[in-house]
């Protein structure tokens, strides 16, 4: 392209410049040459027949023929693909044709065998002389061929034939080029950037090229001589309203966005930059609308407004790949000013009277978590949660948090969760049982049953916190109970209080005169009742140690195993019963649903990728066979684990983390963010959202695909400034990938200081339940997916449970 004088890249050699002679042939006829690319090591073995649906396999002449005719007149992209059923390098080479194939959804791949009768003259004629052999065609013409199974050099014709769309950038800082480069790792999305500085230029460089163009997602015809263009592309032609824009692995966050502000969203604004947007000075600001925020949880609008541009971009592309319409070049110019104003790493959001800074970065959240922690506390969190959680943990002030976050913390000690791994199994074969026996009573053909299993991971997840924090046991799987309803209420009140937006809960007399908060506080004069009388129990059996010799305790003959004993048990802390209730009570509501969420979600996914489960199943099958779970097994059951951290980065619970400056600070611009970070005072509100994180697409790989095996490679930074990439090897010995690991971009258990102390008892607790439920059972969705609405307060959770179908494994 020379007219873009300020090109800053170095130019690519031009898109069509192929090598079109054939490499040299090795040997007369059938040994071929063979790559030792260790990318074939990755690859499952070669099967003949299955495979992507745009691989053919032609079965005899006439079929060949046909096939290059159709690749001729038609010119659609195709390769022509010589194979036989002996030749080692061509089941060597089978998983990467399978690879690509997948890479380049619009390119059909034919597959003949060349010991099928009757093609004699067909081969000699196309001068196939030895296997591997691959024809390449292009606009109805063999463009180039490779002989052998040269893996990158397969790839490379691949990539510089069949790539298509050449995106051109048009940008204002240097920043935001990087991002796209992350964002579009589709092999289609050629990455050929440069700038223009304004849309004539844009124009004129189009013209010059003379090809159809996009212009901040409108298509542009440009004047090009007749007969000589290509045909403009459709989708641009009649688009006018934007695709959907979260894709997710399949729920109902599709929900459209109300488009137009009313007059309440202008109100509010108004009143936004009045009382407080004026003192997060310039800042992003989301151009959202209150009524956004209405009917939908506010995580998802958190999430389109730092993406929506981009999102909308890559939309645009998806839907021309999937439907075969780009096949030749398309030029898209994208304004990144626009993109920068809008949206992004730190954003402010203008929400009723306040404004919120949202995070949606990773180096800006280590900044808050880890490098300034005790500069903020929970904010608008603690205000909702205090009333139920007391000076619990998570809503504590930073100086009790010191005292008790250090006498907590060695209660999670190695011993105590290996211990835990038996309560644990135990509390799972109990859910297990129940569902054998609920199957035994069915009389019916099919032998399954309908269950709402979030309903019933619920149960379990309660059992497992009250036997783990205060040795009592709900037994909530197989009965009901005042204290299991209490809880449940308290719980429903919590969820409540997080998604209403006025404390009304905070005016005089309201807990005598509304009936739903004076419901909230019997319920909890039910637990509170419930929690004093086990501490009572503990104190009045206190053997009092120091905290090294409590951590070495031989758990096998302790009939208490709790952290409510240990706690009791430590010299030295001599703490005060409503504070040591306050500390069960929030580890009762921190470690509850928060597990039953991650294991609904695990499940959710799985039942939609049946393969998926199945080869849990098997590494299970392999794993235990009749053997009782132990600590050593769960670490041979990588790929469960591995399923339930994918589920938490797809569903974090909570969507978000909360916080509130207690000084001014500045936080750092992330990436594409100011260079020079965002100053923000006392005061200030903040939201990270760790759902942006874990589904940006400048940190992860097709972010919305449910893909644990992604935890087992390697990240690189990509020269994203100030992150270290993900890096599995970060963390030698965790069994789980973390904030270490990803550097941030993965925290579904927060990071720094206050980040949870129950992490390895959940993630422990929801890999036994987990393997033992697909151990014993197949499990499949009621319903479409589609079904399963999304509904969210302190966790993300289904409307109306998930509705399963369960069969016993045969
Ligand atoms: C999958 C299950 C769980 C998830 C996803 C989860 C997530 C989190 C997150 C994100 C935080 C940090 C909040 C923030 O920084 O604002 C947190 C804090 C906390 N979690 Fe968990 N948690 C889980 C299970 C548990 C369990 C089982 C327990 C207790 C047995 C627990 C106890 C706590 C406590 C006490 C805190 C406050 C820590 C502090 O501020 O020092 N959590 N949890």
């Amino acid at each position: 392209f020379p007219p873009f004088s300020s090109l800053s890249n170095p130019p690519h050699p031009p898109l069509f410049q192929l090598e079109l002679s054939p490499p040299p042939m090795t040997s007369p006829v059938l040994p071929c040459r063979f790559s030792s690319d260790p990318f074939l090591l990755f690859f499952r073995p070669f099967s003949s027949d299955s495979g992507p649906s745009n691989v053919v396999l032609l079965q005899d002449g006439d079929q060949v023929t046909a096939a290059l005719k159709k690749a001729k007149d038609v010119k659609l992209p195709a390769i022509f693909y010589f194979t036989a059923t002996w030749c080692g390098p061509c089941r060597a080479i089978a998983p990467v044709i399978e690879q690509l194939g997948q890479e380049f959804p619009h390119v059909t791949t034919y597959k003949i065998d060349i010991d099928q009768e009757g093609l004699g003259s067909i081969l000699s004629n196309l001068h196939i002389y030895s296997v591997p052999t691959f024809h390449f065609f292009h606009d109805g013409q063999k463009a180039t061929e490779v002989v052998g199974a040269d893996v990158q050099r397969l790839k490379n014709t691949m990539e510089n034939l069949y790539k298509c769309v050449q995106l051109i950038l048009v940008y204002t800082r240097g920043c935001l080029r990087k991002s796209f480069v992350a964002c579009c790792k589709r092999p289609y999305l050629a990455s050929r950037f440069g700038s223009v500085q304004n849309h004539k230029e844009a124009m004129n460089a189009a013209a010059l090229v003379q090809l159809p163009t996009v212009i901040n997602g409108g298509f542009q015809r440009v004047p090009l001589p007749r007969n000589t263009l290509p045909t403009p592309v459709p989708f641009f032609e009649s688009h006018g309203t934007k695709p959907s824009l979260v894709r997710c692995q399949s729920t109902s966050m599709e929900k459209p966005k109300t488009s137009k502000r009313n007059l309440l969203d202008n109100a509010s604004n108004l009143l936004t930059n009045f009382l407080s947007g004026g003192r997060l000075g310039d800042m992003p600001t989301a151009e959202g609308a209150v009524s956004d925020l209405f009917g939908r949880p506010l995580f998802f609008s958190l999430y389109d407004w730092f993406l929506e541009d981009m999102l909308h971009l890559l939309e645009i592309f998806d839907d021309l790949m999937h439907r075969q319409l780009v096949s030749q070049d398309v030029i898209v110019f994208y304004n990144a000013a626009e993109f920068i104003i809008q949206h992004g790493s730190v954003y402010k959001l203008a929400f009723g009277p306040k404004a919120f800074v949202v995070v949606s970065d990773p180096v800006v959240a280590r900044h808050i978590l880890r490098e300034t922690a005790l500069s903020y506390d929970k904010g608008v969190l603690a205000e909702i949660l205090e009333p139920i959680m007391g000076k619990g943990l998570i809503p504590a002030d930073i100086d009790t948090w010191k005292q008790r976050r250090k006498v907590i913390t060695p209660g999670f000690h190695s011993l105590f969760l290996e211990a835990m791994v038996k309560v644990f199994t135990d509390c799972s074969e109990r859910s297990i049982l129940k569902f054998g026996k609920l199957l035994e009573r069915q009389n019916s053909e099919t032998k399954e049953i309908e269950l709402d299993l979030e309903a019933e991971f619920s149960s379990l997840a309660l059992d497992i916190i009250g036997l783990g924090v205060f040795n009592y046991d709900f037994g909530s799987v197989t009965k009901e109970s005042p204290v299991i309803k209490a809880v449940y209420g308290t719980l429903f009140e919590a969820e409540h209080r997080s998604t209403f937006y006025i404390p009304y809960w905070n005016l005089p007399f309201a807990r005598w005169i509304v009936p739903r908060q004076r419901k909230f506080h019997s319920d909890l004069k039910v637990i509170n009742d419930c929690l004093d009388g086990l501490i009572k129990n503990a104190k009045e059996t206190r053997q009092e140690a120091d905290v090294e010799k409590l951590q070495q305790r031989d758990y096998s003959s302790l009939k208490d195993i709790s952290l409510l004993r240990f706690l009791v048990d430590m010299r030295g802390v001599d703490v005060d019963d409503h504070q040591l209730r306050d500390d069960l009570m929030t580890m009762l509501i921190a470690g509850h649903e928060t597990t039953a969420a991650v294991l609904t979600w695990s499940v959710f996914l799985l039942a939609q990728n049946p393969s998926k489960m199945r080869k849990a199943q098997l590494e299970v099958d392999s794993v235990l066979g009749e053997k009782k779970i132990t600590l050593e097994c769960l670490k041979k059951l990588e790929y469960i684990r591995l399923i339930i951290v994918e589920a938490l980065r797809l569903y974090p619970q909570p969507p978000l983390l909360i916080r509130r400056a207690l000084k001014a600070d500045k936080l750092p611009g992330g990436y594409m963010g100011c260079d020079d970070g965002y100053a923000i005072p006392a005061g200030a509100d903040i939201f990270i959202s760790v759902f942006n994180l874990h589904r940006s697409p400048y940190f992860w790989d097709r972010p919305n695909e449910f893909e644990p095996e992604r935890f087992l490679t390697p990240k690189p930074s990509e020269g994203i400034t100030g992150w270290a990439g993900y890096d599995p090897g970060r963390s030698p010995g965790a069994m789980y990938p973390n904030e270490i690991t990803s550097d941030f971009a993965f925290i579904p258990f927060g990071g720094g200081p206050r980040k949870c102390v129950g992490d390895q008892f959940a993630l422990l607790e929801s890999t036994i339940a987990l393997a033992l439920l697909l151990q014993k059972f197949d499990v499949l969705l009621r319903g479409s997916p589609d079904d399963v609405e999304l509904v969210t307060g302190a966790t993300i959770h289904t409307k109306n449970g998930l509705w399963c179908k369960l069969k016993k494994r045969t």
